[in-house]
C-alpha cells in the first residue's frame, strides 16, 4: 500500500493537470484502480498524464491570425452554416454571426425557403441561400421529380464548396427525413472537397443513426451536449454513458468512429480526437439559455480554419506553429472563448443574460487575449 501511496504522489507531481472537477473525478477513479486487484502501475502512469486541462487562453493568442492590411476578404475565413427550418431560425443564425463576430471574413447560411427571409431580417451581414426542402413542400411531387429537387439542392451547395473553409452542418435543421437525405449529401460533397466540417443539433442526429458519413473523416468535428453524446455512445458503444471514465470513454468513442474530433460539452468541455483528451474548464456562466452551443459551433468552425491555415502557412516552416491538430485547437480555442464571454455577459446581465448578449461579449472577450494592435 506504501508503495501505491508513492506512486500516486509521484503522478500528481509529474502531471501538470489542474484540479478541475473531471480531473478530480479521474483521481477518484484511478485510486479505486490503485486499491482494487487488478493494479497497474503503467496503466495508471498513462492514464493520468493523457488527459489535461488545456492552456486555451495560449492557444487562443497562437492562432488568432493578426490584422494585416496585406490580407484580402476572405482570407480571414468563409464559414457556412446548413440548418434552419420553420422551427428553428435562431440556431443557425447565432452559429454564423458568431463566426463574423469572432472574425472571419464572410458567413453564409445555407437553410429552407421558409427560414430564410426570418434569418435574413436579423441581420444583413449574413449571406442566406433558400435551398433546402422540407418533405412538405415536395409531398405532391413523383419520386423523379423528389430526385431532381435534391439534384439541384446539391447543385445550389455543390456551386459554392470549394470556397468555403468550414462548414457547420446541423443548427437548427430539423429532422425530416427528405431535408437529411439531402444533408448526408452534402457531407459527402464536403469530404470529396476535403472541407472540414463540424456537426452540432439535428446534424448530430443524422450522423449518429448513420455513422459512416463521419467515420474516418479526419476533418470532421462532432460537439454533442448531454442528450447528444448519450445517443452516440449508445449507438456506438453499445453501452450507457460512464461518468466515472469520462476521459477513456471519450477517447473510445472518437476512435471507434476512426479519429474523428469530438468536444463533449459540458461542466467541462472535453475534447478527443481518439488519441489525447484535452479539458477545458475556465468559468463560464450558470445561465443555460439555449443557443450556447450553436456560438460554439460557429466559433470551432473559425478557430479549426485558422488552426488550419497556421499548419499550412510559412509559420509552419519555422516550426512555430503549434504541433497539435486543428480540429483539437479550433475546438479548445471556441470553447475558452465562449466561457470568458458567458462570464463577461452574465457579470453584465445576471439572470437576464441571454445568446445574444454572450455574442456582444464575443469580440471584447478575443481582445482581452489577443489584442488586434
Ligand atoms: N433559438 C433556436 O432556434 C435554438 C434552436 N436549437 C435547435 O433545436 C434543435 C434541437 O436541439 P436541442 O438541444 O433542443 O435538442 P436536445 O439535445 O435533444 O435537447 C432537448 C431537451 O433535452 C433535455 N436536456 C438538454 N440538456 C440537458 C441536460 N444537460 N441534462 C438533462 N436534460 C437535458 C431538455 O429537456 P427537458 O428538460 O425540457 O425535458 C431539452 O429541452 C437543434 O436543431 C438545435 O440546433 C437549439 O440550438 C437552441 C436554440
Ligand atoms: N453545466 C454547465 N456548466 C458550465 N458550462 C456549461 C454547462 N453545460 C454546458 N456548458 C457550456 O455551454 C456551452 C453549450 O453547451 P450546451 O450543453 O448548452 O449545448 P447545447 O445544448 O447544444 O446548446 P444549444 O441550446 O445551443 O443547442 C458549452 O460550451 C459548455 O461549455
Ligand atoms: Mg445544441
Amino acid at each position: 500500500m506504501l508503495v501505491k501511496h508513492s506512486v500516486i504522489s509521484n503522478i500528481g507531481r509529474l502531471s501538470s493537470l489542474s484540479p478541475s472537477s473531471s480531473v478530480l473525478r479521474r483521481q477518484q477513479f484511478l485510486v479505486r484502480t490503485l486499491c482494487g486487484s487488478r493494479f497497474n502501475p503503467l496503466k495508471l502512469i498513462r492514464a493520468m498524464s493523457s488527459t489535461s486541462e488545456a492552456d486555451a487562453e495560449s492557444i487562443l493568442r497562437t492562432i488568432t491570425p493578426s490584422l494585416d492590411p496585406k490580407r484580402h476578404k476572405g482570407q480571414a475565413g468563409k464559414i457556412a452554416v446548413i440548418g434552419g427550418c420553420r422551427e428553428y431560425t435562431g440556431a443557425p443564425y447565432f452559429a454564423a454571426i458568431s463566426a463574423l463576430k469572432i472574425g472571419a471574413d464572410l458567413s453564409h447560411v445555407f437553410c429552407t425557403k421558409d427560414a430564410a427571409p426570418v434569418i435574413k431580417s436579423y441581420s444583413p451581414e449574413l449571406i442566406v441561400h433558400p435551398v433546402l426542402e422540407e418533405s412538405y413542400s415536395i409531398s405532391e411531387f413523383s419520386e423523379e421529380d423528389k430526385r431532381k429537387v435534391q439534384d439541384k439542392v446539391i447543385g445550389e451547395v455543390d456551386k459554392w464548396m470549394e470556397r468555403f473553409d468550414c462548414l457547420v452542418i446541423g443548427p437548427g435543421l430539423g429532422r425530416d427525413p427528405f431535408l437529411l437525405e439531402c444533408v448526408s449529401k452534402i457531407m459527402l460533397l464536403a469530404k470529396k472537397s476535403n472541407v472540414p466540417f463540424v456537426v452540432d443539433g439535428d446534424g448530430l442526429f443524422l450522423v449518429t443513426n448513420s455513422v459512416d458519413l463521419v467515420k474516418s473523416y479526419p476533418l470532421a468535428v462532432l460537439t454533442p451536449n448531454v442528450n447528444e453524446y448519450k445517443r452516440l455512445v449508445q449507438k456506438v458503444l453499445n453501452c450507457e454513458v460512464d461518468e466515472q471514465n469520462a476521459e477513456d470513454q471519450l477517447r473510445s468513442l472518437a476512435k471507434q468512429i476512426g479519429g474523428v474530433t469530438i468536444l463533449r460539452k459540458g461542466k467541462s468541455d472535453l475534447i478527443s480526437n481518439g488519441e489525447t483528451v484535452k479539458s477545458v474548464s475556465i468559468y463560464g456562466s450558470p445561465r443555460r439559455c439555449g443557443g450556447q452551443g450553436d456560438i460554439l459551433s460557429g466559433s470551432v468552425a473559425v478557430f479549426l480554419s485558422w488552426a488550419q491555415q497556421l499548419k499550412s502557412g510559412p509559420e509552419s516552416q519555422k516550426n512555430s506553429s503549434p504541433s497539435e491538430n486543428p480540429a483539437i485547437l479550433g475546438c479548445i480555442a471556441a470553447s475558452g472563448l465562449l466561457r470568458k464571454a458567458a462570464a463577461l455577459a452574465f457579470a453584465k446581465h445576471k439572470r437576464s443574460t441571454l445568446t445574444s448578449d454572450i455574442i456582444e461579449c464575443l469580440g471584447e472577450s478575443l481582445e482581452d487575449i489577443s489584442p488586434a494592435s
